[in-house]
């Protein structure tokens, strides 16, 4: 019986959603002029977020760099606080590891996103103690919506395929946040002038 996974070498847009197929009209994603330059740590967007918060006891605490274009790496070791099966990482917490990956190519475009859409294929089992090695890339721009996909390899940028994905991100004002956040965290950011900082060096008009 083979032990290579099955799945590995699916063509990725056979099985994704049509809604993650940039429009005829989608134009190449543009790296902002002042955009972090390659290599380049990019910091947490925010202090308590659940992937890249320095100050979220429970989270991921991912790091990611800049890379050329429109592109991003960044590193995730699996705790035993994010087992699924015995000895293997959850494939939420997984699917959240690609999902802020591919959040922090907001600091390449310069743009506030979301993410509307996220499709994620699990290649490979994933122990616990494994560093992932991941990697994202915007692909194309329609209007507000940010096409993108990301991988994560096992042990080495080079390392086996894990985890692969494509999403949807779509252009959001700063107003999304405060409209929508519970009012003790927004207040607290609002009255923080480094959170203020990170939240204008996403926006080119802010
Ligand atoms: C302080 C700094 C912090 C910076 C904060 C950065 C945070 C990064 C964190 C990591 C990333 C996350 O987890 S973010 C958190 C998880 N995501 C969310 O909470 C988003 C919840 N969803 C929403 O708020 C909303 O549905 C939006 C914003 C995604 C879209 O609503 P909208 O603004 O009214 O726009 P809408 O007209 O519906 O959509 C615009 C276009 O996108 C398409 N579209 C929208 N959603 C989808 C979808 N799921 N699947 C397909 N297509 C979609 C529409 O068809 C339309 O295409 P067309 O008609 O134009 O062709």
């Amino acid at each position: 019986m083979s032990t290579v996974p099955s799945g590995g070498n699916r063509p990725r847009s056979a099985a994704r959603s049509p809604a993650l197929t940039p429009p005829a009209d989608a134009i190449a994603p543009v790296r902002h002029p002042d955009a972090p330059a390659p290599g380049e740590l990019l910091g947490s967007h925010y202090a308590h977020c659940f992937g890249c918060g320095d100050e979220q006891p429970h989270g991921l605490h991912l790091q990611a760099r800049a890379g050329e274009g429109v592109s991003i790496t960044a590193e995730f070791t699996v705790r035993p606080s994010h087992q699924g099966a015995p000895g293997l990482a959850h494939g939420g917490v997984l699917a959240t590891a690609l999902d802020e990956s591919l959040g922090a190519l907001s600091w390449l475009l310069r743009v506030v996103a979301v993410t509307g859409k996220l499709e994620t294929d699990f290649v490979r089992p994933v122990p616990v103690d494994s560093v992932l090695f991941l990697a994202a890339e915007a692909t194309a721009v329609s209007g507000r919506k940010i096409f993108c996909s990301a991988t994560g390899r096992l042990g080495s940028p080079e390392g086996p395929l894990a985890l692969r994905a494509d999403a949807l991100f779509v252009e959001v004002k700063v107003d999304h946040f405060i409209d929508n956040g519970r009012p003790e965290e927004i207040r607290a950011a609002m009255a923080d002038p480094d959170q203020v900082r990170r939240a204008r060096a996403f926006e080119v008009n802010p």
